[in-house]
């Protein structure tokens, strides 16, 4: 059997900013249902990349491609619209809201159906869609444990269950491909394998190809079935999380970078510290 198409594919892509080279000729893939670990020391060039594919940043060179078509020119929003959703480092929560109701909002830029005048004049259609939206919203909290706490407003979330809720929003409204901005941060032990535990479900059941950029290296060498490393803006290695725990080279760039950062380097690097955790 042929494996699926790529749903997300970047070719050759390069960002300079001045003189610094942050992507040199990166190139990856993600089919339907991966977990792609994405790691590298402290200026690896992660953010940048995270940035070109959900299009807040153009690359110097290079394309992204969405299911086939080519999205390298396309902003955000479209490319939001047709199946990318991306969290960030920092929580972008509705804080006002209730836990439930931001999950019902990450689904309603699709409207009511039917346009402006079915919104107008279809009062049931649009309660259709709002109920379908509610039970879309029970689902994925159930699925995150997130389930007693749907009228909570989100604001008042301990930092391990806001971090869950972020999850549960992006996946709310069945995205094809996910991009996960370090989405253990802060978390507790018991808090970040849950967060894997959903991971993992979610692209088994869901068919959602997930990126994943973490800190915490033993996270993502738990929940991704592939690992790619940057250092310095290039591909350094890829490889299932056990081929890249035995890389040479892997072992080298986060171990310097370790030492660089004992020795009071100006880029302290946290991965680093979880890098000399590597067995
Ligand atoms: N807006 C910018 N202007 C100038 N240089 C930048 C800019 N953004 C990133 N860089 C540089 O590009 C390189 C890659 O940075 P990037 O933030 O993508 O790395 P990273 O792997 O995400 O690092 P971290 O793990 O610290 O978040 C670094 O050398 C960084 O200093």
């Amino acid at each position: 059997m042929t494996s699926p198409s790529p749903v997300l594919r970047a070719d050759h892509v390069a960002v300079r900013f001045g003189g610094v080279r942050a992507l040199d000729d990166v190139s990856l893939s993600l089919r339907p249902g991966e977990i792609c670990g994405l790691i590298g020391p402290n200026g690896a060039g992660k953010t940048t990349f995270f940035d070109v594919l959900s299009g807040i940043r153009r690359p110097d060179a290079g394309r992204v491609h969405l299911d086939g078509t080519d999205v390298t020119r396309r902003s955000p929003v479209w490319r939001a619209r047709h199946g990318m959703r991306r969290t960030f480092q920092r929580q972008q929560l509705f804080g006002q809201l209730t836990v439930a109701d931001n999950l019902v909002v990450a689904q309603e830029w699709r409207g009511g159906g039917g346009g402006l005048p079915a919104d107008l004049l279809g009062a049931r259609t649009r309660r259709t869609y709002e109920r379908e939206r509610r039970a879309r919203a029970a689902e994925v909290l159930r699925a995150c444990g997130l389930a007693g706490l749907g009228d909570t407003c989100a604001a008042a979330l301990p930092v391990g269950r806001a971090r869950m809720l972020e999850l549960a929003r992006a996946v709310a409204d069945r995205p094809r491909v996910l991009l996960l901005d370090e989405p253990a941060a802060g978390t507790t032990a018991e808090e970040s394998q849950q967060l894997a535990d959903v991971i993992g479900r979610l692209s088994e059941h869901e068919d959602c190809a997930v990126l994943l950029v973490e800190h915490d290296v033993a996270f993502v060498m738990e929940v991704s079935t592939r690992i790619v490393v940057l250092d310095l803006g290039r591909v350094l290695a890829e490889g299932t999380p056990a081929e890249v725990r035995a890389d040479r080279r892997v072992r080298e760039a986060y171990l310097g970078a370790a030492t660089a950062a004992r020795a009071g380097a100006a880029s302290p690097s946290r991965d680093a510290l979880h890098g000399s955790d590597l067995p």
